[in-house]
């Protein structure tokens, strides 16, 4: 039997891929209500078109595309996001040239889903399970209101009985995944199906395609031109960065790299000269990526995962040369896990976004003195 996907889905390959069997299971246990939903879905306001392909290693993964141009894929083995293209098909996150496609290894970039442990504190394998695990798309999204006139995508992971031997409460974990004018939003929600109690970390782990985010030694000349004579009138010498990171300045953190030992933020705003792996705490809803290679900056905004976490593996890690072009700035509960009640549901909201900017942010930014400043 085949499951009958919503009109919205257009199957590209003809081999049965691992999500529809993983839904025909779900249609077989009388999990999914093909009737009800296909009403509902007939109801609801139809949204952009959307690819099921199959991808590397036959992955099944989920295109979105506006009609801007602007795109997003995301792979259903943890529900991970691998691409985000804007309206000029530049992509915008960063994915290893050395990424690992083959189960049940994560793919490392994109945007990933950690749950229910971010990071390696706990008992648990490293960034939990949710993103070593296929998702399935959620036919019954519900309570959150229908997706409209943007490409949106809803997917759900439910605890399974092995999962249960590994971390005994019972849960559903819903994603939805919408692009609209150039926009990006992740809407993560935990619901305790469980009897009892249950606490949980999260975050979403977003690689971030950048310049490069090494500090630069940069040596440059301000000169006049005063009766066609060059006059050196300063020599100026300073370290610049191309990435910054602003928002989390005076900001209290725990560095992971010295034993999860809380500091206090004093520089005005996140540069790298080396590894860093830091959980900036109660961060403000908005924080900045400035690159000013690229004349880029990501604003990311969140609610409800009020942690930060900035990682850059440098070299030491990273072994290889990719550390450079990248940055992780993940929207993350942390400090205080979320403790849910039996039928309660948490819910997080992130939004990516990126304007064009030559932003300085009252830094003297030596090329624009050399080359002006247009
Ligand atoms: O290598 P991964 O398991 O994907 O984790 C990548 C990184 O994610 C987070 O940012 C953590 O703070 C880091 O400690 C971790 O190394």
């Amino acid at each position: 039997m085949q499951t009958k996907p919503s009109s919205q889905f257009r199957i590209l390959s003809e081999k049965p891929t691992r999500m529809r069997e993983a839904n025909e299971l779900d249609w077989k246990r009388g999990k999914v209500k093909p009737f009800v939903s296909n009403i509902r879905a007939k109801l609801r306001p139809r949204p952009m078109p959307m690819n099921i392909v199959q991808d590397m290693d036959g992955l099944p993964s989920v295109v979105l595309t506006e009609p801007n141009g602007s795109s997003v894929k995301v792979v259903l083995y943890g529900a991970q996001v691998v691409s985000w293209k804007n309206e000029q098909k530049e992509e915008l996150l960063f994915r290893s040239s050395k990424a690992n496609w083959k189960q049940p290894k994560a793919i490392r970039g994109g945007i990933s889903v950690c749950f229910p442990q971010f990071g390696n504190v706990g008992s648990l394998e490293q960034q939990g399970i949710s993103r070593n695990r296929l998702w399935t798309l959620d036919m019954d999204p519900s309570p959150l209101p229908p997706s409209d006139n943007h490409s949106s995508l809803d997917l759900i992971l439910k605890s399974t009985r092995e999962d249960l031997k590994i971390w005994p409460r019972s849960f559903e974990l819903r994603l939805r995944i919408s692009l609209s004018c150039g926009k990006l939003v992740l809407i993560s929600r935990v619901r305790n199906t469980d009897n009892k109690p249950f606490s949980f970390t999260f975050g979403l782990c977003n690689y971030l395609s950048v310049s490069d985010i090494r500090f630069v030694f940069f040596f440059f000349l301000i000169f006049n031109i005063e009766a066609s004579i060059f006059l050196i009138s300063e020599v100026c010498s300073k370290f610049f960065s191309e990435v910054r990171i602003e928002g989390l300045e005076t900001l209290d953190f725990f560095d992971n790299l010295m034993n999860r030992t809380r500091f206090t933020e004093q520089a005005d705003a996140i540069t790298f000269d080396g590894q860093m792996d830091r959980v900036y705490l109660r961060t403000p809803p908005k924080i900045a990526i400035i690159d000013h290679e690229k004349k880029k900056t990501f604003v990311l905004k969140k609610n409800g995962m009020p942690d930060a976490v900035v990682w850059n593996p440098w070299e030491r890690k990273a072994k290889e040369e990719d550390y450079k072009s990248m940055i992780c700035v993940d929207s993350a509960v942390i400090e205080t896990p979320v403790v849910l009640k039996p039928r309660e549901e948490w819910k997080g909201y992130q939004e990516l976004s990126t304007v064009s900017s030559s932003y300085c942010s009252g830094q003297l930014d030596p090329r624009k003195v050399v080359y002006g400043f247009h």
